[in-house]
């Protein structure tokens, strides 16, 4: 009959994002941290760039922190740290960011049952984060320490031909109770999960030249719970349900 491309398109699509969970679920249980490149293909990729390069240049990320600020560097005076943006994806001009979130989704929805002692049921919005690449830098950190809900970090990097060497802003992974570091390279359609809590403490070095990452923080439903209970929730208590190409808002509470 009829080649039926959108159907075959779907089915391909389904297929590689039940290996990606499937790859993701081992590397998280086993690990606490993985690594998948070239997640959405050069074409998607980019898209995403401009549209983030688009609004750095209409100014639309927050103005920098202050290095000399909590973040301790009091050396650095007057220096712009990193800036960023929150974005739901269906803003004007943030459709790509909008596809990639729900690439995100379209995955973590796979990995349901398969995550250790973890249920995910909503997530953050995308931060949309630039260092200027002026030698600013993240000091070590853990994302979530208290219990505020969020179980994975996902990051996205947008940096083409990234060079460490030249352009530093290596992220340095220091999983908890093991002396090995994993030093991750921002570079161009890089997908990044790792547990948010206290088992990944990590750090952005220094970068010298302009990096932009896209991070979603997905909640773990019990802990959520407990968390606006107890209103430890550090991030702002909204909850986005996750949904997958197919627009359609599920609640992932298996
Ligand atoms: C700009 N930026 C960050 O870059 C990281 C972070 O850990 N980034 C890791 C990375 O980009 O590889 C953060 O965790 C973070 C948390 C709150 C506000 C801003 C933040
Ligand atoms: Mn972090």
């Amino acid at each position: 009959e009829e080649f039926d491309t959108s159907k075959t398109y779907f089915s391909v699509l389904e297929t590689r994002t039940k290996m990606l969970a499937d790859y993701a679920c081992n590397c998280l249980n086993r690990y606490g941290v993985c690594v998948i490149d070239n997640f959405l293909g050069n074409g998607k990729g980019l898209e995403i760039h401009e549209q983030v390069q688009d609004m750095h240049q209409k100014g639309l990320f927050t103005e920098g922190q202050l290095m000399n600020s909590e973040r301790g560097n009091s050396n650095l005076k007057h220096v712009r740290g990193d800036v960023l943006t929150w974005v739901d994806g269906s803003e004007e001009g943030c459709e790509d960011i909008g596809f990639l979130v729900s690439s995100m989704d379209a995955v973590i929805l796979k990995c349901a049952g398969k995550l250790t002692n973890v249920s995910v049921n909503g997530r953050t919005k995308a931060m949309v984060a630039c260092y200027p690449g002026n030698g600013t830098q993240y000091l070590r950190h853990v994302d979530n320490p208290n219990d505020d809900g969020r179980c994975i970090t996902c990051i996205y990097y947008l940096n083409k031909n990234w060079e460490a060497k030249k352009y530093g802003g290596l992220l340095r992974i220091y999983p908890e109770g093991q002396d090995r570091v994993a030093s991750i390279e921002p570079v161009f359609d890089r997908l990044l999960f790792f547990w948010s809590d206290r088992r990944n403490p990590h750090e952005v070095m220094k970068a010298f030249k302009t990096r932009y990452a896209i991070t979603v923080w997905y909640y773990d439903a019990d802990q959520r719970e407990k968390a606006i209970k107890g209103y430890k929730g550090g991030m702002k208590p909204e909850i986005v349900p996750l949904h997958s190409h197919d627009q359609r808002s599920v609640n992932c509470d298996t």
